[in-house]
């Protein structure tokens, strides 16, 4: 690979087992410590659940963020993100307005935004001071269905004229993530590859290793 991409792991949105999937996460971020694939950020991404839920939940992952050096961001909800001490929250169009996330979570964290497939989307949101946009879904995705489909161009069109960060996202396994880092992704958002993989999280990880090893 001409770049080296930053693996950015998405949580399942939906956890039975809490304990459980702290283990299996543990066992992740051990298996790609120190690798190109290392995890270099967690997203905690639950849909339909409870706030109480998600703040259980992000008590158990955050320890191991910790542990393994991954930035913890939530989705959707800086209040969250703010009341369980992440280190960010992620946005989308409907998610509100940077500015609100701002002036709830403060100068030093992280706030991502997503940006579809639009370099437009992107240079408001770079204005607004996000840390870093996301353009998806570039493959179909079991995780969440989507309208936005860019090409892997729009990454390195992004590269060429920002210093904002990109997030790719969507889709993205160990067998299709060489044309986006080729392109320039920053990081590449992971989730069903990881815990969806037929032989279980750990060999999803280690595929991404192997994909993601410098060459
Ligand atoms: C890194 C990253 N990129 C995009 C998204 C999607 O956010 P959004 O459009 O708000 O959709 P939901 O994830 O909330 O369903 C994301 N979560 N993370
Ligand atoms: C949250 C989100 N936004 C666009 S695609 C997507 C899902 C990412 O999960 P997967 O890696 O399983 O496609
Ligand atoms: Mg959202």
């Amino acid at each position: 690979m001409t770049t080296d991409p930053l693996l950015y792991l998405i949580t399942p949105p939906k956890i039975d087992d809490l304990l459980g999937f702290a283990e299996a996460l543990g066992a992740v971020m051990g298996e790609t410590a120190g690798t190109t694939a290392g995890i270099a950020c967690l997203q905690l991404r639950l849909k339909e659940v409870s706030d109480d839920e998600i703040l259980r939940a992000a008590e158990a992952v955050a320890p191991l963020c910790e542990q393994f050096g991954a930035g913890f961001l939530i989705n959707d909800r800086a209040d969250l993100a703010k009341k369980a001490g992440a280190d960010g929250v992620h946005i989308g169009q409907s998610d509100g307005t940077l500015a609100e996330a701002r002036s709830i979570l403060g100068a030093g964290k992280d706030i991502g935004v997503t940006c579809h497939d639009s370099i437009h989307l992107a240079m408001e949101a770079g204005e607004a001071g996000a840390d870093y946009v996301a353009f998806g879904a570039f493959y179909p995705s079991s995780t969440k269905e989507g309208a936005f489909r860019p090409e892997p161009e729009i990454l390195t069109r992004w590269t060429e004229m920002a210093t904002v960060p990109c997030v790719a996202i969507g889709g993205i396994t160990a067998e299709t993530a060489r044309p986006l880092a080729e392109a320039g992704a920053d990081y590449l958002a992971v989730s069903g590859a990881i815990w969806a993989h037929a032989e279980g999280p750990i060999e999803g990880a280690k595929a991404f290793k192997k994909a993601l090893a410098a060459q």
